[in-house]
């Protein structure tokens, strides 16, 4: 993108807001996992809109039009009466795009966060939380990134309540990765009006343990609290690694603890998908990609690594 003509930058506004996995399994729309993947920004106001972008998917972070960070935070302003200040944006993406990670919610904190920021609204952080969410028209996502850990949410007549544990915990977060990208609209577009009782019934008991687990740090129970009826059998035909790489969750339920092997805690499909989290008890274990793809029968898949974060920074 081309250079900012502004000569005296000064001291930047700063964000970090980390990746997501939303679900979870069973927790649909209502639990997500902070992720220690950033998307990290620093803005400046200059004489236009200008965009530098490093890191995965640059390109896409750089583009002007239909930028979902400039699209927020120019709406947010408009809604409020504020015309908004033209930035320069100098931002480094870790966070893979459409592939279930939680990027259009940290494109969307981002924007809320600028708006307040350089419009002067003055809105807590309960207010940012807020509108992002209604943006994004589920929560689980947008409530993990800015508050970390594993954060739970309830979205009721546009306020928002949140519970938020295990951001201390080192278990090891596994992101199984399929080349090609997924649009979280056709994601959804493919579930079920109504469901039956008894899918709805498992999927309260696993949530319910999967909140116990990850605020015990019980990983003994990530295994069948992860599993779920209600989005993930229907999005397995445009996820096909997911039926391939669930059974690794009764790989290690049965070795003993003797055996060196990555002990492997949980498997779920990654927000709406397409890549498969993977839970393991020791962080970046070095032997499980290698796992990974010879489950998947994929010597290229991409495998990323990484651990569970604090939430957003900002200032
Ligand atoms: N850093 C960014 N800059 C600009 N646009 C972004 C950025 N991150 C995400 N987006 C927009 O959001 C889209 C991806 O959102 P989508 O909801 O489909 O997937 P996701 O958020 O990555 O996955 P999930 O919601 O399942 O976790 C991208 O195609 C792009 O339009
Ligand atoms: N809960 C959302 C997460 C993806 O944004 C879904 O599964 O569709």
């Amino acid at each position: 993108m081309s250079q900012s003509t502004t000569t005296d930058r000064g001291k930047p506004y700063h964000l970090r807001l980390p990746a997501t996995s939303a679900n979870l399994g069973p927790g649909f729309d209502a639990l997500g996992l902070a992720m220690a993947l950033y998307l990290t920004i620093d803005a400046w106001v200059a004489d236009g809109f200008y965009i530098e972008a490093t890191g995965r998917d640059a390109d896409l972070c750089a583009r002007l039009e239909d930028n979902l960070i400039l699209t927020t935070y120019v709406d947010v302003l408009a809604v409020a009466g504020v015309l908004a200040p033209r930035l320069h944006l100098l931002i480094n993406n870790e966070i893979p795009l459409g592939m279930g990670c939680g990027s259009s919610a940290s494109a969307l904190l981002a924007g809320v966060f600028l708006a307040n920021h350089f419009g002067n609204l003055g809105w807590t952080g309960q207010q940012i939380l807020e509108e992002a969410c209604i943006r994004e028209g589920h929560p689980d996502n947008v409530a993990a990134c800015y508050l970390g850990g594993m954060t739970a949410s309830l979205m009721s007549k546009n306020s928002l309540s949140t519970s938020t544990c295990g951001e201390n915990l080192i278990w090891g977060l596994n992101l199984a990765m399929p080349p090609a990208s997924l649009a979280t609209e056709k994601a959804r577009a493919l579930l079920p009006a109504t469901y039956p009782r008894e899918d709805v019934v498992a999927n309260i008991q696993s949530t319910a343990l999967l909140v116990a687990a990850f605020a015990q740090g019980r990983g003994d129970l990530l295994r069948i609290a992860m599993q779920d009826r209600i989005h993930q059998p229907y999005r397995m035909k445009v996820c096909p690694l997911l039926p391939l790489l669930l059974p690794l969750a009764d790989s290690s339920a049965t070795l003993s603890p003797k055996i060196a092997s990555p002990r492997i805690l949980g498997v779920a499909l990654s927000g709406a998908g397409p890549s498969v989290l993977i839970i393991t008890e020791d962080a970046k274990p070095s032997a499980l990609p290698a796992m990974i793809r010879e489950a998947a029968g994929d010597e290229s898949l991409e495998v990323l690594q990484t651990t569970i974060s604090m939430g957003a920074l900002e200032g």
